[in-house]
């Protein structure tokens, strides 16, 4: 559906783009992914024909955009901006009536079908609502959806989404992109533009990965963010795993502070034990896992990250074995961390834990004495560092660490 290939740009005498290819399937959503500046904004505007490339073409449909009017081009291609300003005092309806301008012939008044569009794309978009309010009067995230509406309206074959998540909270982020995903499996092909790198992953058919104008990476989502492609376009230290419950890769930025040095023994199961191991290797801490069912998710992740994790099969029960080892290992760290439902099989494990740093959630009281409790997995490394004693422990960590090794 889109075909652009050896994109070249240049404004103000620097090169922004420099030989982007892009090819787009009819139906799909890509993303583009990469750090500010990277030119996403720049591909995007090429795509709608308001800056011509000056190298390299654009086909959209099989069409030249550079061979068609700007009211052919409108007909083809709608997009929302990343800015969501409207200067002037329209209502939201006259703001999403806009889109149909393409269809419309200069001095046509809009039909009952315009009006149908426009209604449908208010209710798509969730902004049915404001119908009446001025654009002015909504809050970012509420304008964002009213942008979407109006590039809705314009019922074209391609969609061009810069950072439509930029403004919204997480649930209308997933929302909104749920909708674009809703939209592909209807037939229009997306091209988005996208900060968060784990939702791009999440939602998108395909990434592309900018940065200094250039490709670095194209393809499934799980073959552009790699540890190697996201150093080299962001220039950061990343952990690349992957994401509880969907077919995706998670990607945690490894903060660029001291790690903090110790061994903590990880009891639960499930995607919170899972997100608690993959949080606690990012903040470079050496991580044990279990009991643990084979194949649960914290098993899998531990496998993943290179964790030591003690497994039985699944509904097997807890074999003496295995509760001593992790309970020997729950004894030798640091910290126990207890996150996702750890069962009554290991409450010798917990109990032999010294230290133990709960992640609240079901199953787990809120405060109980000798517990500190987080509420969230992020806040979770620094709750094990500011357990007192730390500097006593850092030997101890050693130890398990070579032993590891040693086994
Ligand atoms: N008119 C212009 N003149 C000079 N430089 C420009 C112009 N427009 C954009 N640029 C530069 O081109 C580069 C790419 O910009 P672009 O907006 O495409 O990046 P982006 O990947 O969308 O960034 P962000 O994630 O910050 O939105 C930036 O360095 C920007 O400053």
């Amino acid at each position: 559906m889109i075909d652009a290939s050896g994109l070249s740009v240049e404004l103000g005498g620097q090169r922004i783009l420099s030989g982007v290819d892009l090819a787009v399937d009819c139906g799909s959503l890509v993303g583009l992914v990469g750090p500010n500046g990277a030119g996403k904004t720049t591909v995007l505007r090429t795509l709608r024909a308001t800056l011509t490339p000056d190298e390299g073409a654009v086909r959209v449909a099989g069409e030249r955009l550079a061979d068609l009017s700007a009211r052919a081009v409108s007909q083809l291609v709608a997009s929302t901006p990343q800015t969501t300003t409207l200067s002037f005092e329209f209502t939201v309806e006259q703001a999403v009536e806009m889109g149909r301008t393409p269809h419309l012939g200069r001095f046509d008044r809009a039909d009952e079908a315009d009006r149908e569009a426009v209604q449908a794309a208010m209710e798509r978009a969730e902004v049915a609502r404001f119908a009446d309010r001025a654009v002015t009067s909504l809050s970012g995230g509420e304008r964002q959806r009213v942008l979407l509406a109006r590039a809705l309206a314009q019922a074209t074959p391609v969609l061009l989404l810069d950072e439509p998540t930029a403004n919204l909270d997480i649930n209308h982020a997933v929302r909104t992109l749920e909708l674009a995903s809703s939209l592909v499996a209807e037939g229009k092909t997306a091209v988005a533009a996208i900060h968060d790198l784990n939702l791009a992953a999440r939602y998108c058919d395909e990434l592309v990965l900018l940065a200094d104008g250039e490709v670095r990476a194209a393809g499934a989502p799980r073959d552009v963010l790699t540890t190697e492609t996201l150093g080299d376009a962001f220039d950061a230290e990343t952990l690349v795993t992957g994401q509880p419950g969907f077919d995706a890769p998670l990607v945690t930025p490894l903060a660029d502070r001291d790690p903090v040095d110790a061994h903590v023994h990880v009891v639960g199961t499930g995607t919170q034990a899972a997100a608690a191991v993959a949080r606690l290797v990012a903040a470079g801490l050496t991580v044990s896992v279990g009991v643990v069912p084979a194949g649960d998710a914290a098993a899998e992740r531990a496998t993943e990250l290179d964790c030591e994790a003690v497994t039985v099969p699944p509904f097997a029960g807890v074999d003496e074995h295995s509760r001593e080892r992790a309970s020997e290992l729950a004894r030798e760290a640091d910290a126990a961390v207890l996150a996702g439902d750890a069962g009554d099989a290991n409450q010798s494990v917990v109990a032999a834990a010294r230290r133990l740093v709960a992640v609240e959630g079901e199953g787990v009281p809120r405060v109980e004495s000798g517990r500190t409790t987080v509420t969230d997995i992020e806040g979770l490394p620094e709750a094990v560092a500011a357990l007192p004693d730390y500097d006593e422990r850092k030997s101890r960590s050693e130890r398990v660490r070579q032993e590891r090794q040693d086994r």
